[in-house]
């Protein structure tokens, strides 16, 4: 009974703070957020609000993979510092950010990991896939090599964490750049969303104006 409410209350926690990652860029539509659907389950609001130190949850763990210069780092840096800088500096190995937030009162962590794109790094990068509760897979929307790219990505980071443990978006960047390459390319990444169960969303960081799930 416990143990089904704790993983109840992490899958809840997970999706809120997804969903407050991709608001607060503006990144969404509401009707892509099942947490706006659902609301919490009365028993998760209730253990929620309860003393923190019997929950016990307040760390998720986020790995954001992809082809280099797709703008992983560009992601990241949008959401956790507002900023967007248009040269280019390679990850080198990884990186990673804490946020911090409150749930229905409860302080919560979300470490982001940020993995560097070339290949010479991805031994060093791959060695952190692992406990990923959340494993973001991104694409150039206006390189389509990137998406097809994206399918090793998820494998190899898929690999290293337990079957089903993980959440999966598939994000094609540089919305703002949108022509009608990159619209053809959006039809076939949601296709290959559906195939592997992720969330699909396209973004910019250099915009982070609302933008349209297709
Ligand atoms: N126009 C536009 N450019 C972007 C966007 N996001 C990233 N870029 C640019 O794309 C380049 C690569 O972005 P990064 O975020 O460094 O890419 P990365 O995937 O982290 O690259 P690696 O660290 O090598 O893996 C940079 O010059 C960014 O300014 C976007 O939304 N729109």
């Amino acid at each position: 009974m416990l143990v089904g409410l704790l993983a109840e209350l992490f899958y809840h926690i997970t999706r809120f703070i997804l969903v407050a990652v991709l608001s607060c860029l503006q990144w969404y539509t509401p009707e892509a957020c099942l947490q706006f659907k659902e609301h919490f389950h009365a028993q998760v609001r209730a253990a929620c609000q309860r003393s923190t130190g019997t929950v016990g949850l307040k760390l998720s763990k986020v790995v954001v993979v992809g082809d280099l210069y797709v703008g992983k780092t560009s992601l990241i840096n949008r959401f956790c510092k507002d900023n967007f800088d248009r040269d280019y500096k390679a990850t080198i190995g990884v990186d990673f950010e804490i946020e911090r937030f409150e749930i229905v009162g409860v302080p919560y962590n979300l470490q982001i990991w940020d993995t560097a794109g070339q290949e010479k790094f991805k031994c060093i990068a791959s060695a952190y896939y692992r406990g990923a509760e959340v494993i973001i897979t991104v694409f150039d929307l206006a390189d389509i090599q990137t998406l097809d790219h994206t399918k090793q990505w998820l494998e190899d980071a898929l690999r290293e964490n337990e079957p089903d443990s993980s959440f999966i978006f598939l994000v094609g960047t540089k919305k703002d750049l949108s022509d009608a390459v990159c619209e053809r390319t959006e039809l076939d990444a949601i296709h290959f969303a559906n195939e592997m169960q992720a969330e699909y969303w396209s973004v910019s960081a250099k915009t982070g104006k609302l933008l349209q799930r297709m």
